[in-house]
């Protein structure tokens, strides 16, 4: 008897494994959901990148233009929502799926003061009352709540743990979702990269000790959500990270010496996203901060 097996997907995708004899199928076995087998090779709870799971909403967003992820986390019971790293440009976009999923937007959270795009927390701010904007103290931006690190930023019945990982610049913070094995790293660390350590407060020194001490101690398991990245993977996790990052699996020295001659140009949108960031994004208020 002519026998083979073959791996296909049902609707639920669901991996089966089926037995094809003589033209009868015979489903052998459900396996673990797709996305299981993809996205958790270490943890075995289920995990579904940008849909509803079972009591939170995780949404990722890409601004085309500076290549920055934007986070949408919310809890579907109290429809409370924060969004990390938005983008001004693609504020529009980002208030209509609030508005489609039906999720309140209470803070618009920055990883730091970025230089190659303008925060979209002010127009974001604009836009849902009572919405709170939140960075790094240290950064000196202007923001209603001003983080530093062991707070927590709470949604709904989660929370975020913030961690300091300076380097990138000095107000760079991670966000740990311990309950959900996620981590959102900044520009401190990046999917097989990190920042630049060459203008701002930046310090490759700094950089490494924060990345291995903040970071890579995390458990190994931990999805990895960077605020960037320019060769269009979406995540990574804290092992992979710690076994192929390029540079920050090297000893300090050697980081040091390869960030120290990474020789990239600078943003383009530099000289307006510095100022623009240090207020929120917000131009009106750059203009008063430049007549005083
Ligand atoms: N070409 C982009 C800027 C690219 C860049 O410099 N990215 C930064 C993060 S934003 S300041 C970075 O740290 N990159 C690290 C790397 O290794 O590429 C633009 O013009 O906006």
């Amino acid at each position: 008897m002519q026998c083979h097996i073959r791996l296909v997907l049902d609707a639920q995708n669901q991996m089966n494994l089926r037995l094809h004899c003589l033209g009868k199928k015979n489903v052998l076995q459900k396996t673990t959901a797709l996305s299981h087998a993809l996205y958790n090779s270490h943890d075995t709870r289920p995990f579904h990148p940008g849909v509803a799971g079972d009591n939170y909403i995780f949404r990722q967003f890409l601004d085309y233009k500076s290549y920055t992820y934007t986070y949408l986390l919310a809890d579907t019971a109290s429809r409370e929502a924060i969004m990390i790293d938005p983008v001004i440009e693609t504020v529009e976009r980002d208030y209509r799926i609030l508005q489609e999923l039906g999720v309140n937007l209470i803070a618009a959270v920055n990883t730091h003061v970025h230089a190659d795009h303008v925060t979209g927390s002010g127009e974001l701010k604009k836009r849902v009352p009572g919405c709170k904007s939140m960075i790094a103290g240290v950064s000196k931006a202007r923001a209603d709540l001003k983080l530093r690190a062991n707070d927590s930023i709470k949604f709904g019945r989660f929370e975020l743990e913030v961690r300091s990982t300076p380097g990138h610049t000095n107000g760079c913070l991670t966000y740990v979702w311990h309950e959900k094995g996620m981590v959102f790293t900044g520009d401190a660390l990046l999917i097989r990269g990190c920042g630049r350590t060459d203008f701002q407060e930046g310090s490759p020194g700094v950089l490494y000790d924060s990345v291995h001490s903040q970071i890579f101690s995390l458990p190994k398991h931990f999805k990895v959500f960077p605020a960037h990245d320019y060769t269009g993977q979406t995540m990574s996790t804290i092992d992979e990270e710690v076994k192929f990052n390029p540079r920050l699996r090297r000893s300090r020295s050697e980081f040091i010496e390869i960030m120290n001659n990474l020789k990239l140009p600078y943003p383009k949108q530099i000289d307006k996203a510095l100022p623009a960031n240090m207020v929120c994004g917000i131009y009106d208020e750059m203009d008063k901060a430049a007549q005083v």
